[in-house]
């Protein structure tokens, strides 16, 4: 089976919609294009497919009722915006959607809640939940909660973690361009591409910023297809049904071979920046990278930035190539003093809460499984 012949036979979808596709240049909602994609949805939900829907918008939307002409520069204003955006959203989609007798489930969603274990099991079971009673969940980031430094600002890279944590066949993109391009389309001489299969068919492709709404522009979409794990296609809102339908429309990204990997692993892997830095010795570099183990304190050579315990770092090797990430169990300031110590050591002398790993196995992602990075 192919896999625009896979889109067709889903069981389940996640479609995201960007804020071009949803939105009026006077920053109002664009009721006809979101009916005209309910109408989309709701035919594929009525054929049995269950549909995730992840919508942006809710900056965009809110911006004409505050007397805005584009996208604030600062985050309190767009946090206000999104507040006001977000209800004339879902408002508009629950009226929409109760045309065809559906059900709609607002879910809003923080970076940490893909990230932290407890977080991210109660959203799965949420959404499982909607979905098991017949709901369509509609998700957005909590943008009137989420600061710059725990923020997607993009939805494409959260619709791919969605699809992974709804465990979907597929993934549509809907943005304000047909395709992607090889060069940002609104120049001359872009060409459309049919498929993407990995790397080699992007080398050379200049992935441009966003549009005059959007986050992220292509660079977001493309992350979003080559974590999602499953087929993604991305097109214009107006080819909705075709992309849905499984018929050659926009780019379609097939998916990696290769095992899948958590939800909570890929948002730390690509999703995230370090808050600080913490250097390893070549032993730790060893334990951690060749044999999964937790980072314990005495392979730790140092640390940099003001972290909080809870927070996503970036683990150095002894050259400062960032080789992993993972969520620390300590804040900057209480490093120094457990380096370089054994756990037992640090439990006699400091007590028993000063046992735990600096970070555990379970909360780090070895980035040299994707080539290493140099930050
Ligand atoms: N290589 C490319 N192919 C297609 N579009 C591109 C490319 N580079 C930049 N773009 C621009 O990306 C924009 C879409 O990104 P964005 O504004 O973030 O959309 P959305 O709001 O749908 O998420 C398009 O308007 C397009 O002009
Ligand atoms: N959560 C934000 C999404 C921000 C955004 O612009 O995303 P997108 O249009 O998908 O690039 C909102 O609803 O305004």
């Amino acid at each position: 089976m192919s896999e625009r012949e896979a889109i067709a036979k889903a069981r389940r979808i996640v479609v995201k919609a960007g804020s071009s596709s949803l939105t009026t240049p006077e920053g109002t909602i664009d009721a006809a294009r979101i009916d005209a994609l309910v109408d989309v949805l709701a035919a594929r939900r009525d054929a049995g497919t269950e549909i995730v829907f992840v919508s942006s918008g809710a900056i965009a939307a809110g911006l004409g009722p505050l007397g805005l002409v584009r996208r604030p520069p600062d985050l309190a204003t767009q946090q206000a915006a999104a507040s006001v955006g977000q209800g004339l959203l879902f408002a508009r989609y629950t009226s929409a959607f109760t045309r065809h007798r559906i059900t709609v489930g607002q879910v809003l969603l923080t970076a940490d809640d893909m990230m932290r274990r407890s977080h991210h099991r109660n959203a799965q079971r949420t959404l499982a939940q909607l979905l098991a009673l017949g709901v369509l969940p509609i998700v957005n980031e909590n943008d009137t909660v989420a600061t710059d430094e725990i923020r997607f600002g993009d939805n494409d890279r959260l619709a791919a973690l969605v699809a992974h944590l709804t465990r979907a066949d597929a993934l549509i993109l809907l943005s304000d361009v047909d395709a992607l391009y090889t060069g940002d389309p609104r120049r001359p001489g872009a060409r459309r591409i049919e498929d993407v299969r990995g790397p080699a068919d992007l080398a050379g492709v200049e992935l441009g910023g966003s549009g005059r709404v959007g986050t992220g522009g292509m660079v977001t979409k493309v992350e979003a297809a080559r974590i999602a794990g499953v087929p993604v296609v991305l097109t214009n809102a107006a080819s909705a049904a075709q992309a849905l339908a499984g018929d050659p429309a926009g780019t379609l990204f097939h998916p990696a071979d290769g095992r899948r990997r958590s939800t909570r692993h890929l948002w730390l892997a690509h999703a995230t920046t370090g808050a600080g830095r913490v250097m390893l010795d070549a032993g730790a570099v060893e334990a951690v990278v060749r044999r999964r183990k937790s980072l314990l304190p005495a392979g730790v050579t140092g640390v940099e930035g003001d972290f909080a315990a809870g927070d996503p770092v970036d683990l150095c090797d002894p050259a400062g190539r960032v080789v992993a990430r993972g969520l620390v169990n300590y804040d900057a300031a209480e490093v120094p003093e457990l380096m370089g110590r054994s756990t037992r050591w640090l439990a006699r002398e400091l007590g028993p809460e000063y046992e735990r790993e600096i970070i555990h196995r379970d909360d780090l992602v070895v980035l040299a499984d994707e080539g290493g990075r140099d930050e």
